[in-house]
């Protein structure tokens, strides 16, 4: 019998409850089945919040993954918080209900928890930029909340101004901002204004340079290798990786961390059972860089491109 792993969760303005650790499921490649394989494993060792997104091209084989899961009876849908996104190129306000039945019928589910604006950029197939506003992209999100498709909208990649915008204007309100935190990218300024709103930040890329998938900063990302750090880990038998999730979990920032790793998968889940002091949460902080993992730089030059 496997170790069973209590997950807090967190309240969102829809007023349902958000699983703190999420699984998410972005890869630059994948084998065919694998995205269906690590959802499989996800679920088994206790994930029951799963992030995907339209522009990842897994949504089939991840919806595959929670209904073998769902078949077995290891879970029922209720329990499962699955999260997906819309594209650029779909942010007329016409096409956001489509785009979104086109992604549940991917993912042969009835309705998602959280449909995500994914950039509040918008383009067309070809990248161009279509200077569609944001806030008549939401009005179809909303319309995807009253036709019972999703149960909470949110952003992602929202900037402060941004999102202090669509929040002054909303019908519905955004229940996340999901964007990039972690040790060399802490976020403060953007955290704080989210909690002032009750929008609920959402860190992707929790491992940031600490992830052997960053290896492009070396030279600078002594977080992988001080030894401060390391004896912090070690103290609690736990490894860095285990460290940076527990950090953002500890400062309340849900996170979604990716593997295909069979063990690394479980390593990201066991971060209930410790607690940082005052002072460790200092030292982990004190390897902020302001880097940014995910500049998006393809994006620079559209009229919202939000760094
Ligand atoms: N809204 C947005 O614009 C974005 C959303 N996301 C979402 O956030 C998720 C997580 O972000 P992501 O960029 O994938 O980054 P992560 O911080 O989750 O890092 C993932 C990488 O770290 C490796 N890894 C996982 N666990 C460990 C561990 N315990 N020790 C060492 N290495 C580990 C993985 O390798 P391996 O798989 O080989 O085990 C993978 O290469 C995405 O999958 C996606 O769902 C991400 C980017 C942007
Ligand atoms: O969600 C995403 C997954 O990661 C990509 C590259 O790092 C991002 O561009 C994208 O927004």
């Amino acid at each position: 019998m496997s170790k069973v792993y209590r997950v807090n969760t967190v309240n969102l303005l829809s007023k349902r409850e958000m699983p703190m650790i999420g699984f998410g499921t972005y890869a630059r490649k994948a084998e065919p089945g694998q995205y269906r394989q690590a959802v499989e494993w996800a679920i088994e060792i206790g994930y029951r919040h799963i992030d995907t997104a339209s522009s990842y091209n897994n949504e089939v084989e991840v919806g595959e993954g929670i209904n073998n899961k769902i078949k077995e009876g290891l879970v029922t849908r209720d329990q499962l918080f699955v999260t997906t996104k819309l594209w650029n190129d779909r942010h007329a306000e016409t096409e956001v209900v489509a785009s979104l039945k086109e992604s549940l019928a991917r993912l042969n589910l009835d309705y998602v928890d959280l449909y995500l604006v994914h950039w509040p950029v918008s383009t067309n197939s070809k990248g161009e930029d279509t200077e569609i506003d944001y806030m008549e992209t939401w009005r179809g999100m909303e319309k995807c909340v009253e036709l019972g498709l999703t149960k909470g909208i949110g952003v992602s990649n929202f900037n402060e101004d941004q999102l202090i915008r669509l929040y002054e204007n909303a019908t519905i309100p955004p229940d996340v901002n999901q964007i990039e935190i972690n040790p060399t990218f802490v976020q403060h300024k953007m955290v704080d204004l989210c909690k002032q709103m009750s929008v609920i930040p959402v860190a992707y890329t929790p491992l940031g340079l600490i992830s052997e998938a960053r290896p492009e900063f070396i030279g600078k990302d002594v977080i992988k290798t001080d030894p401060g750090l390391g004896a912090l880990a070690q103290k609690y038998e736990k490894t860095r990786a285990q460290i940076a999730l527990r950090y953002l979990i500890q400062r309340g920032i849900p996170v979604i961390p990716k593997s295909f790793t069979k063990s690394r998968i479980e390593e990201n889940l066991n971060i209930f059972d410790f607690e940082l002091t005052t002072g460790e949460m200092a030292l982990v902080e004190s390897f902020n860089i302001d880097h940014r993992c995910v500049p998006a730089n393809g994006f620079k030059g559209l009229k919202n491109y939000p760094f």
